[in-house]
């Protein structure tokens, strides 16, 4: 029997968890494990390699959280209190002379002495300047104290942490101009079948627009990775064979198309042929032909060239490989349950990511399911997870996930 005609015999889907699983465990088995030393500038959208820990007190000395006032609350009898100094941001504080107080400006220290500080809305300035006090009191009012955001020694970013803006500040707060991250994981990019154009050239008889490479590349660029663009690959064993070896010094191949079962897909013949495939035909909807296998030890995903089939096995699959290569901890999207706006009442062998978009507090789904559908993505803002064998019904609570939680 010849590889495709092998390939083609019927056999049992995978689930969805299980393959996920099984992707995890090989993205585990190959960590990126070089890293570089990068200004805060450029680690965006990248990956912590070492834990962060905070070198200094936050704040590092107590701070006024108002403009107004620091006085010793005791000084306040009742009769106004001279001013015997002022205090900005960003200057050192005399300390405090006894039975005074002090102006003082939001996040400038508060001066030794001082232990409560009274917003200026809360006081009134006689003629001579001295300020009498209209409300009560309480001691440590308004006060930043030292260290109440973390203190020196603390661990405040874990390893694997993925360094988005907030991430970004935070290290900024602690006075790390740089930082220890995962190199980027380099990933060859290869659309494969005859029919493929590139957009503004003209098209042939049975020829149609290349999508796929453009929605992976941006998508892989916003995922921090190195791309290297294979261009397009014709439906042919030999070049298939000759295309993989070519790659070299890559972490991950990305092809989409040539994994299912036609005369034309070779590209699951060229693993199977290299003896190394390790995962093939999921119980998922778009996707089912998602092929997972190496090539002279470089790790290959083949997604199905469908556009939306893509689209799904790459934010679901994919997407949490990269990022486990890379040592991300927690790679799942958020999902929300919301009511469903729509009846589902044909169950399915396979699991179901149906392009939707939440209207009125409910999710509604796309017209038009079909995996070849780029459109339906367009229209949506994420997936709705139908499980094997149900049929939900207007109302029922099903799980979305915002296309947002897989897109960066
Ligand atoms: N007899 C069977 N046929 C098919 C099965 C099956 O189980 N038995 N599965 C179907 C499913 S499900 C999917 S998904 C597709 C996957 O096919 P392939 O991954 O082999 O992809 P191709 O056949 O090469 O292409 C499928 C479809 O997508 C278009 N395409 C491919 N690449 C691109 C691209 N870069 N940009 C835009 N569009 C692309 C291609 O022209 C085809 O229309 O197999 C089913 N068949
Ligand atoms: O899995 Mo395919 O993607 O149903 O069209
Ligand atoms: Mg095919």
């Amino acid at each position: 029997m010849t590889a495709v005609a092998e390939a083609s015999q019927a056999r049992p889907l995978m689930p969805v968890e299980q393959a996920l699983e099984q992707l995890l465990a090989l993205a585990e088995a190959a960590p990126i494990r070089d890293t570089e030393n990068l200004p805060l500038a450029e680690a965006e959208g990248r990956v912590l390699a070492t834990d962060l820990v905070a070198s200094l007190d936050l704040p590092p000395w107590p701070n006024s959280a108002m403009d107004g006032y620091a006085l010793r609350k005791a000084d306040w009898q009742g009769e106004p209190l001279p001013v015997s100094q002022r205090i900005f941001a960003g200057h050192a504080p005399q300390p405090l002379q006894p039975g005074t107080c002090a102006r003082i400006f939001t996040g400038a220290p508060v001066p030794e002495g001082a232990d409560c500080v009274e917003m200026q809305e809360n006081t009134e300035v006689a003629e001579d300047g001295r300020v009498r006090f209209l409300e009560p009191l309480h001691a440590d009012q308004n006060i930043r104290p030292q260290g109440q955001e973390t203190r020196k020694g603390e661990q405040v970013m874990s390893a694997g942490t993925r360094l988005g803006p907030i991430e970004l500040g935070l290290a900024a707060t602690l006075g790390h101009g740089r930082l220890d991250v995962v190199r980027k994981v380099r990933v060859a990019v290869l659309s494969t079948g005859d029919e493929l154009v590139e957009p503004g050239l003209p098209l042939g008889p049975g020829q149609i627009y290349n999508s796929n490479r453009r929605l992976l590349v941006s998508w892989l660029q916003r995922l921090g990775c190195d791309v290297v663009d294979a261009g397009i690959l014709p439906d042919d064993l030999a070049l298939t064979r000759a295309c993989l070896a070519s790659l070299g010094d890559v972490d991950l191949i990305l092809s989409t198309g040539g994994v299912s079962v036609g005369e034309a897909d070779y590209l699951g013949a060229a693993l199977r042929e290299a003896g190394e495939l390790a995962l093939w035909k999921l119980a998922i909807k778009p996707g089912k032909p998602l092929t997972f296998g190496h090539f002279q030890g470089v790790p290959v995903i083949g997604l199905p060239g469908n556009p939306a089939s893509t689209l799904v096995t790459f934010g679901l699959l994919t997407r949490p490989y990269l990022l486990r290569r890379q040592g991300v901890g927690d790679v799942t999207p958020l999902r929300f349950d919301m009511p469903a706006g729509f009846d589902w009442p044909k169950a399915g062998t396979r699991r179901e990511y149906l392009r939707a978009r939440i209207e009125q507090g409910q999710v509604r789904i796309y017209k038009n399911q079909s995996s070849g559908v780029l459109r339906s993505a367009a229209w949506a803002e994420g997936l709705v997870e139908v499980r094997e064998g149900s049929t939900p019904k207007q109302g029922d609570s099903v799980p979305f996930i915002p296309f947002s939680e897989l897109l960066g």
